[in-house]
């Protein structure tokens, strides 16, 4: 799943990529009132918090395919809580969550360096787009991808290598920043070096159990070669 030795980067950065979710917003607020609008909606029991926390980070098809089992809702269900969810996630996107302490003012040191960045996350792009305007974040973007503009998403390294080539950076000197295995995964399989942060949504695992070059606390204790 991993590499054996990460490389070291030594080279300066000629691009950012940066995951959404648990990593520059905290967004479990939004899923878990979304996902309990849309399982009582099908009549079926809510799920908590923690699961919800846990099985994060890999897109809605798999959160709402994970969230049905959970609650023993047949798997027919899917399309009718797909569509819902949609419905849902318009609605409610962005009112029960927030901005890490630290992540503008991260987002902004990157920015004064004058390299291309993109926000890269698992998240529909309409969704992540709307996101990061309500939050003043939007801005700091060069590009924004979404879990629907790819036809594979992280882990699989290609949104990654396709946000290289759209940001004209070489996967080698684009830091990945992001909060869990599945942008770790992708990054050391693109070949771009990558920096964790600690708080974010990691299925339950401890961040330093995914190999990195760097881990922080905050985005903004980012160090720069
Ligand atoms: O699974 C999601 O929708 C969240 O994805 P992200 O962590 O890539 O932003
Ligand atoms: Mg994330």
């Amino acid at each position: 799943m991993f590499p054996n030795s990460i490389p070291s980067y030594h080279e300066p950065p000629q691009a950012f990529i940066v995951d959404l979710d648990g990593t520059l917003v905290d967004t479990l607020g939004d899923f878990v009132a979304v996902l309990e609008r849309v399982l009582t909606g099908l009549g079926l029991a809510a799920v908590d918090r923690g699961f919800v926390e846990l099985t994060v980070g890999r897109g809605s098809e798999h959160l709402i395919r994970s969230c049905l089992a959970r609650v023993g809702g047949d798997p027919a269900l899917y399309e009718q809580a797909w569509q819902q969810y949609q419905m849902q996630y318009r609605v409610l996107n962005g009112q029960f969550s927030e901005v890490y302490p630290g992540a503008r003012e991260g987002l902004q040191r990157l920015r004064c360096l004058g390299l291309p960045m993109a926000c890269l996350t698992n998240k529909p792009a309409a969704f992540a787009r709307e996101l990061l305007s309500q939050k003043g974040l939007d801005g700091y973007f060069d590009k924004v991808f979404g879990g629907d503009d790819f036809e594979r998403k992280k882990p699989d390294p290609l949104p990654l290598l396709k946000t290289c080539e759209a940001l004209g950076s070489a996967p080698a000197r684009t830091w990945m920043i992001g909060d869990s295995s599945n942008d770790a995964q992708a990054a050391h399989a693109a070949g771009c070096p990558v920096v964790l942060v600690s708080y974010g949504y990691n299925h339950g695992e401890p961040i330093g159990s995914v190999p990195a070059q760097q881990y922080v606390d905050r985005l903004d204790e980012i160090k720069l070669p």
